[in-house]
């Protein structure tokens, strides 16, 4: 588990943390866990995230176990940088769907002292690094990568296996359309196909 070595550490200098993984990893709850603790630690906290992503809410962020966190909803990175003056940590869920400039936003924000936690796809269903992500997570300080488990075997899983035929790279969804598979299971499942 990823414990912060000073939850007060920002304050002298800035950091970026990625927390990635496929779909049911457990990403956002653990997003909400590191954002929770900096509330008790009388931070001021502001969560964004994509305008697009209104699964289960438009103004919170909600882990598939429905623990819930009041979020933003913005239509880009910029947008970020722009709502963020005076906070002490940012974090930003569904990264995987903001545009490339996001990697600049989060540099910005950790240059000016903020702590900022990321959380996103590292993959899309095709198996392919997806949006910002792979920026992010070379420039990040600490990267988190967690693992759901397979739905065939039981195997740790990291890939997130879209059930429908839908060939398009963004399409929201949760277990109607896509399944979390280990790597011997997501190769087997593409070969049948
Ligand atoms: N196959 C699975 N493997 C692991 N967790 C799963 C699975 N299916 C459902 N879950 C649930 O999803 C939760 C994680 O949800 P969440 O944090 O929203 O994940 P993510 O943001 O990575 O999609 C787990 O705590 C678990 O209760
Ligand atoms: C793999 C993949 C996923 N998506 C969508 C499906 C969900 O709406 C989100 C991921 O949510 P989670 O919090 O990580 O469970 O992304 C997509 O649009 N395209 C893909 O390839
Ligand atoms: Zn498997």
């Amino acid at each position: 588990m990823f414990i912060e070595r000073d939850v007060n550490s920002h304050k002298k200098q800035g950091s970026i943390e990625v927390v990635t993984g496929s779909m049911f990893s457990g990403k956002t709850e653990e997003l909400i866990r590191r954002l929770k603790r900096a509330k008790f630690a009388k931070q001021k906290v502001e969560i964004y995230k994509p305008a697009i992503d209104v699964r289960y809410s438009e103004t919170e962020v909600v882990s598939h176990d429905e623990n819930a966190i009041r979020s933003t909803p913005v239509e880009n990175s910029a947008n970020i940088l722009l709502l963020s003056g005076n906070v002490d940590v940012v974090g930003i869920d569904e990264a995987q769907f903001f545009d490339k400039g996001l990697t600049d936003v989060v540099v910005k924000l950790a240059n000016m002292g903020v702590r900022v936690i990321v959380a996103g796809l590292d993959m899309n269903f095709k198996g392919e690094p997806f949006g910002p992500m792979p920026e992010i997570m070379s420039v990040a300080d600490y990267v988190s990568k967690v693992h759901a488990i397979c739905m065939r075997c039981g195997s740790i899983a990291q890939f997130s296996h879209r059930t429908s035929e839908k060939e398009q790279v963004v399409l929201l969804g949760e277990k109607e359309v896509y399944e979390p598979l280990c790597r011997s299971c997501y190769l087997k499942t593409k070969k049948a196909q």
